[in-house]
């Protein structure tokens, strides 16, 4: 488990994190969302120490990650896949880190397999692609078996076929009963790969929220319909008790109905119609909008600060 209370992180006059508190769960997969600059890489850079809190503090099963006596075996991370020492051999990279934790040297090879990197184990990580940092960087924080993983935006750098697998990875490790937190700052991905969501905005908690709760608030389902005659279009739906919003570009969303009813009306009152759709507004929308106000703050602060 992993204990956020109250944390907060000042670089200068940036507050990157704001009185920021919540829980991570084990045994599920809980993703770390935010719009670029929402404080998402501070926040998990202060969970193993590389930075520390202005205020506030983390425990990881109780214990702040300084206390800990071989971390890689209470939490392993994978926050930046590049930040490699490029002279060594994905072996040594990791035989390295393995003896420093004393964690057995046969781990090595077992991480390597489950990363897919076996047969590139004896290359200088130099010659890596983002991809193979990747996979690499995962194996490092699998390396102690730790019951805590942090992992941010892993999926960046893979291939598809390289995406499926962390997520299959992902969901794994989870179900083992480890605890599991992933950054993106993509929706869409998140609500493939987690159960949970914790969602930021300005170094601030803007939702702490299952998935299936998020989705089910957010998407609106509705009836797009394009038409030159709106307005008797809307009359005929508010008489058959449809509730009818405006959508773009003159065309009307109707709630709570099917296409098949909205034809039949349409044609039952000769109403000339050019599209009748169903539609769902994507999570993406929703997401957006639920940071938008955090997201222009940013902007807005930015051009500030130039002058
Ligand atoms: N070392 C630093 N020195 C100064 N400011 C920093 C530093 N690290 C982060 N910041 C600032 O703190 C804020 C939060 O940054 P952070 O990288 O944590 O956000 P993020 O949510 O991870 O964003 P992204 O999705 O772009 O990685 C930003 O305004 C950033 O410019």
């Amino acid at each position: 488990m992993i204990e956020v209370q109250q944390l907060t992180k000042r670089y200068g006059s940036t507050l990157a994190v704001d009185g920021l508190s919540f829980t991570v769960e084990p045994g599920r997969v809980t993703g770390f969302l935010g719009p670029n600059g929402a404080g998402k890489s501070t926040t998990m850079r202060a969970m193993i120490g590389l930075d520390r809190p202005t205020s506030g503090r983390v425990l990881i099963d109780g214990r702040s990650y300084t206390d800990l006596r071989y971390p890689l075996r209470e939490v392993g991370a994978l926050l930046d896949a590049k930040a490699l020492h490029g002279g060594r051999t994905a072996r040594a990279h990791l035989l390295g880190l393995a003896r420093s934790n004393r964690i057995p040297d046969r781990r090595v090879d077992e991480v390597l397999n489950t990363v897919g990197l076996t047969g590139a184990a004896d290359r200088r990580t130099e010659g890596f692609s983002l991809g193979m940092a990747q996979r690499l960087g995962v194996a490092c924080a699998l390396l102690g078996d730790p019951p805590v993983l942090l992992l941010d935006e892993p999926v960046n750098g893979l291939d598809p076929e390289g995406i499926l697998w962390i997520r299959g990875l992902m969901r794994q490790l989870a179900e083992e009963g480890r605890t599991v937190f992933v950054s993106s700052h993509l929706m869409s991905e998140m609500a493939l790969t987690a159960e949970h969501l914790i969602v930021i905005g300005r170094g601030r908690l803007l939702a702490d929220t299952s998935v299936e709760q998020f989705i089910a608030r957010n998407s609106r389902a509705y009836i797009l319909i394009r038409t030159p005659e709106p307005q008797r279009m809307r009359d005929v739906l508010t008489d058959a008790g449809v509730h009818t919003d405006d959508g773009p570009d003159g065309t009307l969303e109707a709630v709570g109905t099917s296409s098949e009813k909205v034809g039949e009306l349409a044609s039952r009152h000769g109403v000339t119609i050019h599209e009748i759709s169903p539609r769902t507004a994507s999570l993406e929308e929703a997401f957006m909008q639920l940071t938008a106000d955090a997201a222009d703050y940013r902007a807005e602060s930015r051009s500030a600060d130039h002058g």
